[in-house]
């Protein structure tokens, strides 16, 4: 029976949590398999959060994989719920010690596009602020080498330049939230020019002379497109997960799928989608100025949840400060939403 009980495993390893992306076994939540007599199998899942969207799909696929292993007769596959500490597992796990400034963070999730232009950094700013006016400690790292303009979404002045003390640079702080950028690094309008071998070189020392302090969530934002500059970025970051940005144009859907294949092989989970400028309000309707249902196309696709949809929002452009501080807005309330989604997903509902 222990020679079934290993086969059952080893199929398990092929069935993947479609939000996850990694196997049932690699992420802890076969929690148990009895065999009793005449191969009567028992599977028992914990699920990431009781209200697992996804949950009959993955009782299903485990149980057509149990049931397709020679000398299994019956399967009966119970669903249950990871405690705090298991799920910290999967999303946090204990910060590595080899990385020095980034010690005392919980949590360093990675904000991605398949291209420019398409508001992941109004994203990243909106979601930091969303977190902070949650009561979490948030921070942003604006690693987007190329287009570094984090400083000027939370409206910094062009000359201000963090302090360093002891060596150690200390972030800027904007609405509760730290920001360090690479816009800080360079004189004032003048965009330092990154050769190849020199991206990853700066990322490792960043890491090392930032004093972040203690965060819950550090968001990355990371340089679009599938280029050796994200992948440096992963490399010395490791988030927990990403948020793919996306806006509904079908051009843009394409090169997010390419970027969504890059953090699986690079294992890292991804969270959700956010589709950008999915809309224009007016007169109560929503009018789909892009295109319409990209975003919820892709995420079905790619079987992760659609996070958000971002409305256009010509606020976003108008004002020197991240529109989540306003809750008159709808852009500002749907960017709450989603700060109240993910720590939902990493947290459990009880956060
Ligand atoms: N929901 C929105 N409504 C209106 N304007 C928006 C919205 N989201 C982003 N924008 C505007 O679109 C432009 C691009 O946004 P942003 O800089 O966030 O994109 P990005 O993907 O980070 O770009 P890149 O990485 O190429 O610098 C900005 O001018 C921003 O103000």
């Amino acid at each position: 029976m222990a020679d079934l009980r290993e086969k059952i495993l080893e199929i398990l390893k092929t069935v993947k949590d479609p939000e996850l992306n990694r196997d049932l076994v690699s992420l802890g939540m076969i929690r148990e398999v009895e065999v009793s007599e005449g191969g009567r199998v028992k599977v028992t899942v914990a699920l990431t959060t009781g209200g697992c969207p996804l949950k009959r799909r993955i009782a299903e696929e485990v149980r057509q994989a149990v049931a397709s292993v020679p000398g299994v007769s019956e399967v009966e596959v119970e669903l249950s719920v990871m405690t705090p500490e298991e799920r910290a597992q999967i999303f946090g796990g204990p910060p590595k010690k080899e990385h020095l400034g980034i010690r005392d963070v919980r949590f360093v999730l990675a904000v991605a596009s398949g291209k420019g232009g398409v508001g992941k950094s109004t994203v990243t700013v909106n979601l930091a602020v969303a977190l902070s006016l949650r009561g979490f400690k948030s921070g942003i790292l604006d690693a987007d080498l190329y287009g570094p303009n984090i400083p000027l979404l939370l409206g910094f002045e062009a000359e201000e330049r963090p302090e360093v003390v002891g060596g150690k640079i200390q972030p800027l702080v904007r609405h509760g939230v730290k920001v360090m950028s690479f816009a800080f690094l360079a004189p004032p309008g003048q965009p330092f020019i990154w050769r190849g071998p020199l991206v990853g070189k700066a990322l490792r020392e960043l890491a090392e002379v930032v004093e972040w302090g203690p965060l819950d969530f550090l968001l990355v934002d990371l340089p679009p497109g599938t280029g050796d500059a994200p992948l440096s970025v992963c490399h010395t970051y490791q988030p927990r997960g990403v948020i793919l940005v996306t806006t509904p144009q079908e051009l843009s859907v394409a090169d997010v799928r390419r970027c969504a294949r890059m953090f699986e092989d690079l294992k890292v989970p991804i969270l959700g989608l956010v589709e950008n400028m999915a809309y224009l309000r007016v007169e109560g309707r929503e009018v789909p100025v892009f295109g319409e249902g990209g975003g919820a196309r892709l995420a079905r696709e790619l079987g992760v949840p659609l996070l958000a949809r971002v409305p256009l929002e010509p606020e976003v452009n108008r004002r020197r400060e991240p529109v989540a501080l306003d809750e008159s807005l709808e852009a500002g309330r749907v960017f709450r939403e989603l700060a109240e989604k993910l720590v939902n997903r990493i947290f459990g509902h009880e956060a």
